[in-house]
Order: structure tokens, then sequence, then C-alpha cells
């Protein structure tokens, strides 16, 4: 968000519900985005991330509660909200047939977009050399960029990516990172769901935790891991471990000492904030 300009909202959820049978998949979530800002929404597989997204992004109906999106109501779907967001689609929902060039401008065609706008979009993503390839011949690298790259092809305001980097090796991930990292420089909002703890921790203003359809926390990951208020754990190089909340007094005991050479210091992690609010193990 630019200095000195008031905060708007670009999407405000309230009292969100969605149950399926006896399930509350979106449990009351209530949750503001800011325009501008880079959201992620982390949690374990179930935790109800997709159905939020899918009811902000005017796919799917709420039992109770709204989304509002850009001012507008998302559901009944709008179709004034349609050109100006922008939903990742997974690559299994890509025509089949088509090259990778031939993808991104039926995409570009739908929105009024001209061809040589999708062909900027092949070049932004790194898929030129492959813009002749068809679709199901790209590796998963490859068709997750075209899948982010046809999601942006018409500017869209609001973009949202449902675990961009799944199945990806670190390589990939990393590489994808750096497109994903200036998303929102122009001042466009971007939503991202991932189970990568440090994908959200790299990329997001705030993330928000969910479980069990609820959303826990919503902060910046630094606040989030103040508030967890960990223990520092110091390893020597002998293999020591220490375990302090005063890290400071610590580290200039083992000066002192001549014990720093090799001393690895750990302070809590999103990961840590994840474990205090759930209980369970994050499975990546
Ligand atoms: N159409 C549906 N009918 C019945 N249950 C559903 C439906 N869609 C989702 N669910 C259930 O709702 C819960 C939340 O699912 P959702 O896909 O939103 O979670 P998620 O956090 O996106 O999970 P993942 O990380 O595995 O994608 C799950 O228990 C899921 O089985």
């Amino acid at each position: 968000m630019a200095a000195g300009r008031p905060v708007t909202n670009a999407i405000e959820v309230t009292g969100l519900t969605k149950t399926y049978g006896d399930l509350r998949a979106v449990d009351d979530v209530t949750l503001a985005v800011e325009e501008g800002e880079f959201v992620g929404i982390l949690g374990p597989n179930g935790a109800g991330k997709t159905t939020l997204l899918e009811m902000i992004e005017g796919l799917r109906e709420p039992d109770s509660g709204s989304a509002v999106v850009l001012g507008l109501p998302a559901w009944p779907r709008n179709p004034a909200l349609l050109p100006r967001i922008g939903v990742q689609l997974q690559a299994s929902s890509f025509f089949d047939y088509l090259t990778a060039r031939e993808q991104i401008r039926t995409f570009a065609a739908l929105y009024g977009v001209p061809a040589a706008h999708a062909d900027e979009w092949l070049e932004r993503v790194g898929l030129v050399e492959k813009a002749g390839t068809r679709v199901e011949q790209l590796s998963g690298g490859q068709q997750q960029r075209l899948s982010i790259a046809c999601a942006l092809v018409h500017d869209p305001d609001v973009v949202f990516l449902d675990e961009p980097t799944a199945a990806l090796d670190p390589q990939a991930r990393r590489n994808l990172w750096d497109l994903l990292s200036g998303l929102n420089d122009s001042g466009r909002t971007v939503v991202l769901t991932t189970h990568y703890m440090d994908e959200a921790e790299t990329l997001a203003d705030r993330v928000a935790i969910m479980d069990h359809g609820r959303v826990l926390v919503h902060d910046t990951p630094a606040a989030l891991v103040r508030g967890l208020d960990a223990a520092t754990r110091i390893t020597l190089a002998d293999g020591e471990v220490i375990t302090t909340r005063d890290p400071a007094a610590e580290i200039a005991r083992l000066a002192d000492e001549q014990r720093l050479a090799g001393v690895q210091v750990h302070t809590g992690t999103l990961e840590d904030v994840f474990l205090e609010l759930t209980g369970r193990e994050y499975r990546a």
C-alpha cells in the first residue's frame, strides 16, 4: 500500500460459513485483506483453505456470511467482478491439445486482451522457448507458471493462487517465488494458499493460519513469531543445546568462555507458531 493513502480493504469476509453434512468446512470466518496486500493462507490438508477461497472468488455459495471483493458482493457470482479478479486454475483445467501460447492467448481473448500482451506474459514467466509445446508436455513447474500467467493476463486487481508451488522440487519452487514476490508491487492484491511455512514467511505481508475451518490467527509473520514468546535454542559446536529466554546473556557468557565458534542460534519460526496453535506437526 502506498504511504499516506487511507487503507482500503480489497476483500472483506464476514462470518463466512460452509458446511457439508456435519462437517463445518469453513466455520464463521471473518477476515479483511487490504488493497495491495499479499496474504498467505496456511493450513493442513482439509483445513478449509480452498473452500474459503472459492467462496471469496464467487465460485461457491456460502451457507451464511458474506464475502465482499473490491466493494462488490462475491455471491451471487458478479459479472462486474470477473475482469477484475484472476483465479489460478489447476493445470488439469487447461484446454486439451493447445500449445502454451494458444492456451494463454485463449484466456486473453476471453477478456478482450490482445495476443501480443499474452505473449509478453509468456516471456515474463520464462516460457518463450516452450510457447509451441502442448500443455500436457510441459513439466509440472512450467505448467504452474503457465497457469499463473493465465490468471494474470488480463491484469486483475485481485489474484487468487491456490497452492501455486505444490508438487514442485525446491529449486522450481524458489524460481517461482521470484515471480510471485513482485506480483503486488504495483498495488495488486494477492491471496495465496500454501502448505509451505517458508513460502508464507517469505512472500506474505500477513499470514492467516487455518485449522478445522477456522482462522486461528491473522498477522504478519514477525508478529506471530513474537507473540509466541518462544525460547531461543543455542546449539554449541560440541552438540550441547542451551534453551534460554535471555539469549543475549547466554551469548555473552559463551563469548567470555571463548565457546562462541560454531554456535547456531534458533529462534521461533512460523512452524513453531503453527505447532503451538494446532498441536499438530506440519507436513508440507
Ligand atoms: N464438495 C464437497 N463435498 C463434501 N465435502 C467437501 C467438499 N469440498 C470440500 N469438502 C471437505 O471440506 C473440508 C475442507 O476442504 P478444503 O478443500 O477446503 O480444504 P483445504 O484446506 O483446501 O485442503 P487441502 O490443503 O488438502 O487442499 C475437507 O474435510 C473436505 O473433505
